[in-house]
C-alpha cells in the first residue's frame, strides 16, 4: 500500500499548493531546496539553513561517493546525522554531475565509467550503484539515474538520449528499496521537443514513481524556451504527484515555473551568489561589490528580517566581500536563502488565498524597480 506521499491542498490556475510527506518530515510546496552538494550548504550552518525556512535540502551522489564515500557517511549514521540536518533530504543521482564535472568518462548501456575530478581514480555509476549509494545516504527522495541530454541536441540525439534514460529509469526503479516515507522520482528528458517529452512522461508513468522531475532544462535554452516547454511538459505528468524542475533557478524563473504547475526547485544560484557578492531582493538583484555600496549605511533590504539586514549595512558587507572575509559570504548567503524562502512562502500563501495573479504582478513590479 503506497499511501499518497503528496497532498494537493489548493490550486490557483495551474499553480499548486501541496505537501510532500517523507520519513524525515513534510515539505510544503512550492518548495525551494538549498543545495548541500558535499554535505553542507556552503557558508551556512544547518541551524541557519533551517532558520531561513528551508524544509528540505539537496545532496549529491557524485560528490559524496568521491569524498568522503557513501560507506563512510553510512558508518557515521547516514547523511542526516552526518551533516546534522534532521529534515528531508533529496539526493541527485550523479549522472548529470559526472557529465559536467569528471574527465575521461565512457557512457555505455551499463552506465558511466569516469575518473574522479579530485584524484583521478576510476569509478562507475549505473542505475543500480547510484540507487544503492542514495540508499546508503538514507536519502528521503532518491532520483533516477539519467543522462542530462546536452543542449542543443537534434531530435534524434534527444530521442536516443531520452530513451537511454528511460531504460535506466526501469533499472533505477528495480534497484529502489521501497519503504514508507522513502520516495523515488523519475526524471523526464526529451530536450526541447514536445513529442519526446510526452514519450518520456509516458514511459515514467508506466513504471510508476512517487514523484516526477523535469530534467534537461536550464542548460542554456534561455527562459523563453524553458517557459515554452513548461507550457506543456508538466501536463504530461500526474496531477497527484510532486513535480520537480531540476536546477532552476532565478526568482523570476521559479515564479514562472510555479505558474505553469511546478512544485519543487533546486538551484545553486542563491548560495553561489552569496559568495560572489550578488544579493537577491524584492526589488531585483544588486551586487554588493559595486562601489556605490561602499559607504551606504542602509541594509541590503530594510524590509528584510534576515540577520544580515537587521544588523549590518551594505557598506560593511561590501567591505567584507572586498576583503574576502568568510563572514561576508555567510551574511550574503543567509540573506539570499532567506529571500528565496520568503518568495516560496509568498507563493504558497497566494495560491491558498486565490491571489496568485496579484502576487505575480507585485513580484514583477518589484523586480523592475531600479532604486535598489
Ligand atoms: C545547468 C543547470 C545545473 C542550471 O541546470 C541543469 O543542468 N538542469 C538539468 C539538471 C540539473 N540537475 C539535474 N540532475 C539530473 N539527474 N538530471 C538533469 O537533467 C539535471
Ligand atoms: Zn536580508
Amino acid at each position: 500500500m503506497t499511501e499518497s506521499c503528496f497532498t494537493l491542498l489548493a490550486k490557483d490556475g495551474k499553480a499548486r499548493r501541496g505537501r510532500v510527506s517523507t520519513a524525515h518530515g513534510h515539505v510544503n510546496t512550492p518548495a525551494f531546496m538549498p543545495v548541500g552538494t558535499a554535505g553542507t550548504v556552503k557558508a551556512m550552518l544547518p541551524e541557519s539553513v533551517a532558520a531561513t525556512g528551508a524544509e528540505i535540502l539537496l545532496g549529491n551522489t557524485y560528490h559524496l561517493m568521491l569524498r568522503p564515500g557513501a560507506e563512510r557517511v553510512a558508518a557515521l549514521g547516514g547523511l542526516h546525522k552526518f551533516m546534522n540536518w534532521p529534515k528531508p533530504i533529496l539526493t541527485d543521482s550523479g549522472g548529470f554531475q559526472v557529465m559536467s564535472l569528471s574527465e575521461l568518462r565512457k557512457i555505455t548501456e551499463q552506465g558511466v565509467e569516469f575518473r574522479s575530478h579530485l584524484d583521478g581514480r576510476k569509478h562507475m555509476l549505473s542505475p543500480e550503484t547510484s540507487t544503492q549509494i542514495q540508499d546508503q545516504l538514507d536519502s528521503d527522495i532518491t532520483m533516477c539515474f539519467d543522462e542530462c541530454t546536452p543542449f542543443p541536441a537534434t531530435p534524434d540525439q534527444a530521442a536516443q538520449s531520452m530513451r537511454l534514460s528511460m531504460r535506466w529509469a526501469v533499472r533505477s526503479r528495480d534497484a529502489f528499496r521501497r519503504r514508507p516515507g522513502y520516495l523515488q522520482f523519475g526524471i523526464m528528458q526529451g530536450g526541447i521537443y514536445e513529442h519526446l517529452r510526452q514519450e518520456s512522461a509516458r514511459a515514467l508513468v508506466d513504471i510508476g514513481f512517487e514523484g516526477y522531475a523535469i530534467g534537461g532544462l536550464a542548460i542554456g535554452e534561455g527562459q523563453i524556451e524553458m517557459f515554452r516547454i513548461l507550457d506543456f511538459a508538466p501536463d504530461f505528468l500526474p496531477e497527484d504527484r510532486p513535480r520537480y524542475l531540476m536546477g532552476v533557478g532565478r526568482p523570476a524563473d521559479i515564479v514562472g515555473a510555479v505558474s505553469r504547475g511546478i512544485d519543487m526547485f533546486d538551484c545553486v544560484m542563491p548560495t553561489r551568489a552569496g559568495r560572489t557578492g550578488a544579493a537577491f531582493t524584492r526589488f531585483g538583484e544588486l551586487n554588493i561589490r559595486n562601489a556605490r555600496h561602499a559607504t551606504d549605511p542602509r541594509p541590503i533590504d530594510p524590509n528584510c528580517t534576515c540577520p544580515a539586514c537587521t544588523s549590518y549595512s551594505r557598506g560593511y558587507i561590501h567591505h567584507l566581500n572586498k576583503a574576502k572575509e568568510i563572514v561576508g559570504a555567510m551574511l550574503l548567503t543567509w540573506h539570499n536563502l532567506h529571500y528565496y524562502q520568503e518568495l516560496m512562502q509568498g507563493l504558497r500563501r497566494a495560491i491558498e488565498a486565490g491571489t496568485f495573479a496579484e502576487f505575480v504582478m507585485d513580484f514583477e513590479a518589484g523586480q523592475a524597480r531600479s532604486d535598489l
